[in-house]
């Protein structure tokens, strides 16, 4: 008999999340059938999606998310026992899976001497949102400014070195000093601003004296029409996230200022990016970033909680700002 540990959302954050608004239950699992396999997870993912989309969840419900998973017992010849999936599992320590259905479990590649972690991170969904997105939206050319919010994250860090290999002037916006002057030492950011500093338009203003070509947005709000404010003609955005909103009541979202006529007389193109449509492509980033990764072209950091049990404190400390890189838990 296998138990699973698991985490509910007991009841809806109202602002950020709290360590009493989760749930940590047991379940006995019952045999796996033929064609399923149980798996046992060994990394679990802590995204921003999971604040954004809870308010769509139920009280009582099942935490979403993602997760690196040792197949421990199968039924079905494609997942053998001892291999590695990434799948998307709710928040638990173990899972019957049946791989029909949206978002089937896929085998790991053999790493070798990368961690396996980074099958949630720059192998996962966030090197593939980065892969699809900044290149086809963003349309970087070389010797242009990129500016970058959210840089020192799981998605921003991928998306400067990427504008470097692309031959651009690639300015992080982060908030803190510590992680703007890491991303420029370590990921050849050529800049950094800090929006927890005063005055984010005058640092702006000399961090990308030229101006801006493209702004790569996982934020959103104030810092967002702040650099709109400073684009180039015909400059190009590509809107991936909104984190500065999630924490905000769904109802009495965040007033900022209109940024429409800044785009009108510049003639700025703006898309949004959804990684879901991609998740069938997801092999195309994994072989492109490892090949990058073994070349020495790009590199990577997580932050890594240890413990099942503190994947609350992860997924706070993340919306927080405290991680580096990937949010990752270790069961
Ligand atoms: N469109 C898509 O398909 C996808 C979108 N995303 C989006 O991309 C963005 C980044 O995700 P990801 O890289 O995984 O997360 P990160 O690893 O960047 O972690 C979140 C970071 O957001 C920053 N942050 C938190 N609150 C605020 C705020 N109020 N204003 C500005 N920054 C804030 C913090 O960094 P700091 O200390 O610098 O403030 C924090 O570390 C998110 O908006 C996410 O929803 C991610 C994956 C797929
Ligand atoms: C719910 C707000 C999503 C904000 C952007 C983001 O972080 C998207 C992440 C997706 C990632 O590819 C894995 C997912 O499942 C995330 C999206 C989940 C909900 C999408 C809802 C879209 C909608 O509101 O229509």
């Amino acid at each position: 008999m296998v138990i699973a540990r698991k985490f509910l959302l007991a009841k809806h954050f109202n602002g950020p999340p709290n360590v009493d608004d989760f749930k940590i239950i047991e379940e006995d699992l019952p045999d796996i059938k033929d064609g399923e396999f149980l798996a046992e997870a060994v990394y679990l993912s802590v995204d921003p999606y999971m604040r954004a989309y809870s308010h769509r969840m139920t009280e009582g419900s099942p935490m979403v998310g993602s997760q690196v998973a040792k197949i421990i017992e199968s039924k079905n010849e494609d997942f053998p026992v001892g291999k590695y999936i990434a799948a998307n599992f709710d928040w638990q320590t173990h899972t019957i899976s049946s791989t029909d259905g949206v978002g089937t479990p896929y085998l790991l590649p053999d790493l070798e001497e990368l961690p396996l972690s980074y099958g949630l991170s720059v192998l996962g969904m966030p090197g593939n949102t980065a892969y699809f997105s900044f290149l086809d939206i963003c349309k970087p050319k070389a010797g242009e400014t990129v500016i970058i919010s959210g840089a020192a994250g799981a998605v921003g860090i991928i998306v400067g070195q990427v504008a470097k290999m692309q031959s651009c002037r690639v300015i992080g916006i982060t908030g803190s000093d510590d992680k703007g002057q890491y991303i420029v030492e370590n990921f050849g950011f050529d800049g950094y601003v800090n929006y927890k500093r005063e005055n984010l338009e005058e640092q702006l203003k000399q961090a990308a004296p030229e101006g801006i070509d493209c702004y790569y947005d996982n934020v959103a709000g104030e810092i967002s029409t702040t650099v709109i404010k400073q684009m180039n003609t015909f400059g190009r955005i590509c809107i991936c996230g909104s984190i500065s909103s999630y924490n905000t009541d769904i109802n009495n979202p965040p007033k900022v200022s209109c940024v429409q006529l800044h785009m009108l007389r510049k003639q700025l193109l703006m898309q949004g990016f959804q990684s879901i449509p991609y998740r069938n492509r997801i092999f195309e980033s994994i072989n492109q970033h490892l090949e990058w990764i073994r070349e020495g072209k790009l590199k990577y950091i997580e932050t890594i909680t240890e413990g099942f049990e503190n994947m609350p404190k992860a997924f706070i400390e993340m919306l927080e700002g405290k991680n580096l890189g990937k949010a990752v838990v270790k069961v």
